[in-house]
């Protein structure tokens, strides 16, 4: 269970000035969806950020599975995030990109590099493990770093709108890919302008 309780965080503003400011309380359950929506600048990027780790809370506590997780660095928190920005290694073929979700060092084994063939080939882009992001279209670029964050194999899953811009094809097939991670309990959250990826994955909407 993740358990999130009075988050607080605002930013840092000049002395006077009075920056937004928020508290986030809420739960989830192993294979459960959480969606946030609301304006742009309601908070939903700040949210996912915190619980990242890439923000840190005024106060407050995220736990999971009862370990307290506001004092880990990002990289030891249990959680995977998919932003806006793909954060591609743009010097790493697609291929390489993918594996440093399975291995930061890429000592990747013959079954881990099967399963990143496999992989691509289920959302469409078999084949093109050996292209560099460069040469791939923001839709399939979105397609692989929702596959190397998937390949982590984390409990939790920070997604920030990550199917907009994506062909209906390509929607639905990313649709069953998470369905199946929910399946296998993995807790997502979910910020999503779009009413459909809403319908089809959330368990839980919250407007912020
Ligand atoms: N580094 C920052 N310093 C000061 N204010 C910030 C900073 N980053 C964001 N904000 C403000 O905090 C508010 C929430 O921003 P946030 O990015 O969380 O919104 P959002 O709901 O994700 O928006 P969008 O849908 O446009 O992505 C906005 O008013 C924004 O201007």
């Amino acid at each position: 269970m993740l358990d999130v309780s009075g988050l607080g965080f605002h930013y840092p503003t000049s002395p006077d000035q009075h920056g937004p400011k928020w508290q986030f309380d809420f739960t989830l359950a192993p294979g459960e969806c959480l969606a946030i929506h609301g304006v742009s600048g309601s908070g939903k990027s700040t949210l996912l950020n915190l619980l990242a780790g890439f923000l840190q809370a005024s106060g407050g506590s995220i736990r999971w599975r009862r370990q307290e997780l506001t004092p880990l660095p990002p990289w030891e928190r249990p959680i995977t995030s998919v932003f806006q920005e793909h954060n591609l290694f743009e010097h790493l073929n697609v291929a390489d990109n993918i594996g440093l979700g399975l291995h930061p060092g890429l000592k990747l084994s013959g079954a881990q590099k099967i399963k990143i063939a496999a992989a691509l080939e289920r959302v469409g882009l078999a084949g093109m493990g050996k292209r560099r992001p460069a040469e791939l279209s923001g839709g399939q670029r979105q397609r692989v770093a929702l596959l190397r964050a998937l390949l982590r194999g984390q409990p939790l899953l920070l997604l920030d709108e990550p199917l907009t811009g994506l062909d209906p094809d390509a929607r639905h097939i990313l649709h069953s890919l998470l369905l199946e991670q929910k399946r296998d309990g993995v807790a997502m959250i979910l910020a999503s302008h779009d009413a459909e990826d809403r319908h089809v994955l959330a368990d839980k909407v919250w407007s912020l």
